[in-house]
This record gives C-alpha cells, structure tokens and sequence, in this order.
C-alpha cells in the first residue's frame, strides 16, 4: 500500500507525466474587440490522421486505486470541462515492454482545475479523471489507432506487485 495526495497542478510538478497547457498573457497572437487569442499553446504530434475526440462523466474519486491505463504511441489531450477532477498518473517507462506494469511509488495524484488542461506524454500512466466533487464533465482528444502494444481489450493493468494506491486528504 501507498499513500498519495492530491496535488495541484502545475508545468514543473506535470513535467514527467506530460505538460499544462498554459500561455503568454503578455504576448498574445491575435486579439479584436473582446477576445484574446494566444495559439498555438502546444502541439499534439500525430502520426495517424484521426483525432478521436471523447466524453467521460465521472464520478467522485476512489480512495484506493488498483490499475492504471495507458497508451504507449499516443499522446493524449484532456480538459476539464466544467468542474474540478483528480486523475493519477505515472511516468512512461519501459513503452516497448508489454510485460511492464505501473509503478506505485512514482504514482501521483493531479488536481485538475475545472477549464485546465494537459496534455499527456506517450506511454503516461493514467487513472480516469474523477469527479473531485459529485460529478464531472471532461473532453479527451487521441489519435484514433491501435497502441503496437495492443492494450484495447484490457487496458487496466494493476501496479507492481498488486500495490493500492490509497489517496489521503
Ligand atoms: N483518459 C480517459 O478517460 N480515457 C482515455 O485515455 C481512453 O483511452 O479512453
């Protein structure tokens, strides 16, 4: 068993596990009559030609958390629609191994900000993004292929060694 907090989110703090998508408010690159635009923020680097955009509506988060998901040639866009979420996640490590398994003790727990958004490196371990409160709402871009490890079928794989992530306040 290990303990994990929730923490906020920030670019240093994410930077294992993929990047904030963040701007310049002194530096933006179109603006008119109310309304700023700062573009591009960040890049997604696709190598097929579909971007598959989802929905999840999710409930509170778990106190524990057994398996984690993730994607090993893709990034992974998501944004917090409307309220705040808490999503584990853990480093990429190993993305050519089908045998490797997240690991608990680099685990961490983001507090992601309703309107916040990241975008998660290749091979990023991730949890489903929780309702911090009640329920939430968030939108999810990917390129619509096949991992070359083909985790479609069961996407969940439990940490080393069968740990539990436990999340305390
Ligand atoms: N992040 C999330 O909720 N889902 C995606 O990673 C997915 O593969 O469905």
């Amino acid at each position: 068993m290990a303990t994990i907090k929730i923490e906020p989110l920030t670019s240093n703090g994410f930077a294992p596990y993929g990047r904030v998508l963040d701007f310049d408010s002194s530096n933006p690159t179109k603006s008119g009559e109310g309304w700023t635009c700062y573009s591009p923020v960040d890049f997604l680097q696709p190598t097929s030609p579909m971007l598959g955009i989802g929905m999840v509506i999710s409930e509170k988060y778990p106190k524990e958390v057994t398996a984690l998901e993730r994607h090993v040639s893709r990034e992974e866009l998501l944004w917090a629609a409307r309220e705040d979420l808490v999503m584990f996640v853990d480093i990429p490590y190993k993305l050519g191994s089908e045998s490797q398994k997240p690991n608990i003790y680099t685990t961490k727990a983001f507090l992601i900000k309703a309107g916040q958004a990241v975008i998660m490196h290749r091979g990023t371990w991730h949890s489903p993004a929780f309702a911090l409160e009640g329920t939430a709402t968030y939108y999810f871009a990917i390129e619509f292929t096949k991992d070359f490890i083909d985790q479609d079928e069961q996407p969940w794989i439990p940490f080393n060694e069968n740990e539990v992530a436990v999340l305390v306040e």
